[in-house]
């Protein structure tokens, strides 16, 4: 199956400013900078990706010469197989674009005025925005608020409506740049399970960029680690977990004295340990495994009473792919 959204050694460069413009611009750049610098990456129809990076990695740029909103300087960027910058008028017809910052919804007007108004400058002709828009509505459950002013909502429901007009015109991809960024935790959660739904239904390819990781991780998707324009992990989340996870063994013990031996036995193997009254605790990883070092105890394991592996949290794991540089 070939993929919905293609980046083939995609790579951007935004040159210094021009000395004579530096004057009248408000922030000018004096050395070029490498916001992308040959990325790859397949999205299959289905299927959600997540992007994730620290503030410059270069998630917006990717995704604003996905829509045309400004080129690449080396590599292709396509969607269905159109090229990012010679058919960016027919990708504009099938890629939904959510952009971060968003303060374009006319608070005035209802909802289904904003979404006119948006299909209007989208270049839709008004038969299809009357089919459309009610269609949209219902896919992010905003039908009743339809003739509501936009004021008067929620954030939650803004996201929503938000959502809804990168919906208008039927895309086949959908790129959401942090688009539960102004909602509370409860209205994000509710907006990722629509979206993820909606990717089933109706089979899109999506990115999509948070920097809240426990969004990212409850979407259980493929994920994209980027670092100053470059990949520093490209698959599924559950594989990194697999392949970088240092979880912390737990060991609660009968008493202190076995508490005690069982830490020195530990740390005679190389291990890193803290021991909090009867509980020992030690972060595996490399070649030490839960099975190796229960087994390696001997006898000592018959004061055991409870033994716990405590996942890293997903902060840390990523934390562990970018500061490490390639060694597990
Ligand atoms: N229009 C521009 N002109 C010059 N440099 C830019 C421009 N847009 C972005 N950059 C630079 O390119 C790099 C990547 O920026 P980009 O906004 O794509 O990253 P990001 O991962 O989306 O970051 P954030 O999470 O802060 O939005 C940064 O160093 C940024 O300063």
């Amino acid at each position: 199956m070939s993929a919905v959204i293609e980046l083939s050694q995609l790579s951007k460069v935004y040159e210094p400013t021009p000395r004579w413009m530096r004057v009248f611009a408000r922030s000018h750049l004096t050395e070029s900078v490498r916001a992308l610098d040959s990325v790859n990456l397949a999205v299959h129809a289905g299927e959600i990706c997540a992007i994730v990076g620290p503030n410059g990695a270069g998630k917006t740029t990717m995704f604003r010469i996905l829509v045309g909103l400004t080129t690449a300087t080396g590599g292709s960027a396509t969607v269905m197989g159109l090229d990012a910058e010679r058919d960016s008028e027919r990708i504009r017809q099938i890629v939904g674009w959510m952009p971060a910052e968003d303060r374009s919804l006319l608070m005035r007007a209802t909802c289904r005025e904003n979404l006119h108004m948006h299909g209007r400058l989208q270049g839709m002709p008004a038969k299809l925005l009357a089919e459309r828009i009610p269609y949209a509505l219902e896919q992010v459950n905003l039908v009743a608020q339809a003739d509501s002013v936009v004021a008067g909502l929620s954030a939650g429901m803004k996201a929503r409506l938000r959502l809804a007009r990168a919906l208008l015109p039927g895309p086949r991809a959908l790129i959401l740049d942090e688009p539960t960024g102004a909602v509370d935790p409860i209205a994000a959660h509710g907006l990722l399970e629509l979206i993820t739904e909606l990717v089933e239904r109706e089979r899109l390819a999506v990115l999509i960029s948070s920097h809240r990781l426990e969004e990212i991780e409850a979407l259980q998707s493929h994920a994209l680690l980027m670092d100053r324009g470059r990949v520093k992990y490209d698959g599924d989340l559950e594989d990194l977990r697999r392949e970088w996870d240092h979880p912390e063994l737990e060991l609660v013990t009968a008493d202190h004295g076995a508490a005690a031996t069982i830490a020195d036995d530990l740390r005679a193997r190389g291990l890193d340990v803290a021991v909090d009254d009867l509980s020992v605790r030690c972060r595996l990883g490399g070649k030490h495994r839960v099975g190796a070092v229960l087994a390696g105890l001997g006898p000592l394991a018959d004061s055991i009473e409870h033994v716990r592996e405590i996942p890293m949290p997903l902060r840390d794991l990523i934390a562990r792919v970018y500061t490490t540089g390639g060694s597990k």
